[in-house]
């Protein structure tokens, strides 16, 4: 097991490791933040007709007209029908928008553009041929390709597949995550905390982190410092297709989470990553399947779980891309404990003057849950830096879980 390795290997080691989940067969209604596991190619044109886009006349067009020109209307086509009545010259359909073009016709000229005196129109002004006339297919062509295997389904996307007529397709599972929050000093909200005891909130950032992410999960709220309790607990992981802790993951007599996942039969990938908060995490693999012990402390849990875990549950979701979100920020206010070890601070990101400024939260320790409430940047301080100045332009992590 390696011992206090870069983010980037650590990332490469894990993504490595991770197989995208199985497929299932879905109805479109039930699509939305699923990951498409086919590509989707369009098995009809769109618009399926040559439509009008306005409420108006449709004539034929040749650019030779006298006018003013007077046409007769001769039938009437509301959106939902069609008719065969060829349109000749001197003709005009009255026609609604959406309605399909009738044969003869080319252009449709507005409504408001036209005087009527009963079954007559007036044109004031000619169109050309084709004016007004939304082309079958200009949009989407029968056959092309629309959608790749790995889209996560927006509810853009999943307009278009309905669009074309798509019913059933073929998503990637929902992962199946299992989450175990280890400490004795854990208690469950809903009962009034004893002494010496704190209330498990890693449990629920989590838990939304995860179903923010399309994920199951499979829980187990509070796990105590022993070892036969924490191997219990892993036992019962059984159907997961990944497993995340916190807690237990230090240097100390009951920091045991690691040596758990040993003794488990996991193959210790490494302990502790060049990063400041949460650098305590651990990971190991066994069968096909990721384990993380992510330190206890709040804040830590949280920045390990967008840098390290997200990456390789998005692939395991099926996602084609697993990267977070990169940004230059402008610092708008200093940070002075510039240290050895890579930190990532938390901001809050202010649009000003065309540019994105990091306003960090005021507390940046591993435990300070509140800093993340407004903040959606992690800046990334590169190791040995020394202090972060203000007006200093820093990369950082654009952290979309954590929007409000
Ligand atoms: N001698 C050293 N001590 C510590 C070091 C070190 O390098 N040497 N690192 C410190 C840092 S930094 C961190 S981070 C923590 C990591 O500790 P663990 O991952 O073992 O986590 P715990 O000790 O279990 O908990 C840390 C902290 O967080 C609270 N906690 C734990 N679980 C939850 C939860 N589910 N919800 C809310 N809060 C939780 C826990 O009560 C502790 O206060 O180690 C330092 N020590
Ligand atoms: O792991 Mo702690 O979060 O190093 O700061």
């Amino acid at each position: 097991m390696k011992v206090m390795i870069e983010l980037e290997e650590a990332k490469e080691m894990v993504l490595k490791a991770t197989k995208p989940v199985e497929h299932e067969i879905i109805s479109l209604v039930n699509a939305f933040q699923r990951v498409l596991a086919q590509d989707i190619s369009a098995p009809m044109d769109m618009p399926p007709f040559d439509r009008s886009p306005l409420d108006g006349y449709a004539y034929q067009a040749t650019g030779l007209e006298d006018m003013p020109l007077l046409l007769r209307v001769v039938s009437e086509i509301p959106a939902g029908t069609f008719s065969e009545r060829r349109i000749m010259t001197g003709e005009a359909a009255r026609i609604y928008t959406g309605a399909p073009i009738p044969p003869g016709a080319n252009c449709v000229i507005r409504q408001e553009d036209t005087e009527r005196d009963g079954d007559q129109i007036k044109i004031a002004r000619p169109l050309m041929a084709g004016q007004n006339v939304v082309r079958r297919g200009e949009e989407i062509k029968e056959g092309e390709l629309l959608l790749k295997q790995g889209f996560y389904l927006t509810p853009p996307a999943i307009g278009l597949l309905a669009a074309v007529g798509w019913d059933q397709i073929t998503v990637y599972k929902r992962p199946r995550v299992g989450l175990l929050s280890t400490g004795s000093e854990l208690m469950d909200v809903g009962q009034p905390l004893l002494p010496s005891k704190i209330y498990n909130s890693n449990n629920y950032t989590l838990r939304g982190m995860l179903q923010n992410a399309g994920c199951e999960v499979i829980s187990i709220p509070i796990v105590s410092d022993q070892i036969e309790d924490t191997l219990a607990a892993l036992e019962k992981m059984a159907d997961t297709d990944m497993v995340i802790s916190t807690g237990g993951a230090s240097v100390g007599n009951f920091d045991i989470m690691r040596h758990a996942l040993a003794q488990f039969g996991c193959e210790m990938f490494f302990w502790k990553v060049n990063l400041k908060p949460g650098t305590a995490a651990s990971v190991g693999l066994k069968g096909q399947k990721l384990f993380f012990s992510l330190s206890g402390n709040p804040a830590a849990a949280a920045v390990t779980y967008e840098l390290l875990v997200r990456p390789a549950l998005r692939k395991l979701a099926g996602h084609s891309c697993f990267e977070n979100k990169g940004i230059l920020v402008k610092m708008a206010n200093g940070f002075a404990k510039g240290g050895r070890q890579r930190r990532f601070l938390r901001a809050r990101a202010v649009f000003k003057d065309g540019e994105v400024w990091a306003d960090l939260a005021s507390a940046q320790g591993s435990g300070v849950l509140r800093s993340m409430i407004g903040s959606q940047l992690l800046v990334d301080v590169p190791a040995n830096h020394g202090p972060v100045n203000p007006g200093e332009i820093l990369q950082a992590n654009w952290i979309e879980a954590w929007e409000n």
